[in-house]
């Protein structure tokens, strides 16, 4: 257990009873956002049943956004789509009133790669593009783009295909799909383009990484995705290609802009051709799901994470929870499957303690098959340091 500080046992404001918000993102591989609230919750309640516990699963834009937004009350909506390789799939999206949450994810994201077989050059966005036209022409006014997870490199190409831009090679010819075909477009027809002036897309990003060099999409997240050195530079390239045509088509160089590497890339094509936002994913996560609102009654707040280390922080679910709990004064603890945080970085980031699920299991393996139940013993420890009656009570 790091501990920047003591753990205060702490006490309800007077003719009120204390109350618990706990606001976690996935345990990536292992566990949903839910169900992770849920096995907290279960630990909390054996120690203290009494109190009012508020689960609130969230997510940083990647995986997760779109159960965040459904468990908020949003409905589900499915539409047959192109998968990262063009086998078709069934994609869910989430929609209320006129505002739609559609994530990347769901249709081109590293788990929906049939038999998780990894196409570096030839995953594509198309299936996301369909998801957005579906809820465009349902009337949307307003879609939170969730970008992250993604299989592909692709710069968001195949995103803007679905949505009717045709990208040529030299003979005319329509590209197929992938980054890797990229390096051909000779022209970008932007005619049957679908317009979107009318509707305001923000994308929920979970990086601020630029397009293209050695901070970029290819570079960073290529090999995640099972892109090699040579790879890598080929796709690097490619999206050099399809930058230099959309920057021709629009007239604005968005390429270096802080999240147009995210997703493959697929920022770029959103900042550039959707007239995207860009946000923090976990910041617009919260705001869509009444974290602020919540966070009113609550007296100590919950995070967790799969893993936490000092250098990969930057855009994590648990540092938008502690940063929007700091900034109304209630305690934030996490919990990790993992975490390489120092006490110094845990207390900077705004974390009181940090309870991590390998100190009571270290094998990696049997810690992700057995996540729940030790979450549900992280639980009990953080209710009886944090919210155990006090003696004279
Ligand atoms: O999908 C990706 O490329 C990474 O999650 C960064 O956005």
């Amino acid at each position: 257990m790091t501990t920047p500080g003591r753990s205060p046992r702490l006490t309800a404001p007077s003719g009120t009873r204390l109350a618990v918000l706990i606001a976690p993102d996935k345990f990536k591989g292992s566990l949903a956002a839910a169900d992770v609230a849920r096995a907290l919750a279960r630990g909390i309640e054996q120690v203290r049943p009494d109190l009012p516990l508020v689960q609130m699963p969230v997510a940083d834009g990647g995986e997760g956004t779109v159960e965040a937004a459904l468990a908020a009350g949003f409905s589900r909506v499915e539409v047959e789509v192109e998968g990262p390789t063009g086998g078709p799939l069934l994609a869910p999206y989430a929609r209320r009133g006129r505002d739609a949450v559609v994530e990347l994810a769901k249709a081109g994201g590293l788990d929906r790669l049939p038999d998780g077989l990894r196409a570096p050059t030839r995953a594509s966005t198309f299936g996301v593009g369909q998801l957005l036209r579906h809820a465009l022409e349902a009337g949307v006014e307003r879609v939170v783009l969730g970008l992250g997870g993604s299989a592909s490199t692709d710069g968001g190409a195949g995103m803007v295909q679905a949505l009717g831009a045709r990208l040529l090679d030299e003979h005319g010819c329509e590209l197929g799909r992938g980054g890797g075909e990229l390096a051909r477009l000779a022209e970008l027809d932007l005619r049957e383009f679908v317009r979107t002036d009318h509707v305001e897309v923000v994308v929920a990003s979970d990086v601020d990484h630029p397009l293209l060099g050695e901070r970029g999409a290819a570079a960073v997240f290529g090999p995640q995705k099972g892109a090699d050195a040579a790879q890598v530079r080929a796709l690097d390239r490619a999206l050099g290609v399809w930058a230099t045509h959309v920057t021709r088509s629009t007239g604005v160089p968005w390429a270096d802009e802080p999240g147009a590497g995210a997703a493959g890339g697929t920022g770029f094509a959103a900042l550039a051709l959707l007239g995207a936002e860009v946000r923090p994913g976990i910041d617009l996560v919260l705001d869509l799901v009444g974290f602020h609102e919540a966070l009113l009654d609550a007296q100590l707040v919950i995070t967790g994470e799969g893993s936490l280390d000092g250098q990969s922080l930057s855009g994590k679910a648990p540092v938008g929870v502690a940063r929007a709990a700091g900034r109304h004064g209630a305690p934030v603890v996490v919990v990790a499957g993992r975490s390489h945080l120092t006490p110094a970085q845990a207390g900077d980031t705004g974390f009181a303690e940090v309870y991590a699920l390998s100190e009571v299991e270290p094998d990696p393996a049997r810690s992700m098959a057995m996540a729940a139940s030790l979450l549900e013993q992280a639980g009990r420890r953080v209710a009886q340091a944090w919210l155990a009656p006090a003696p004279d009570r």
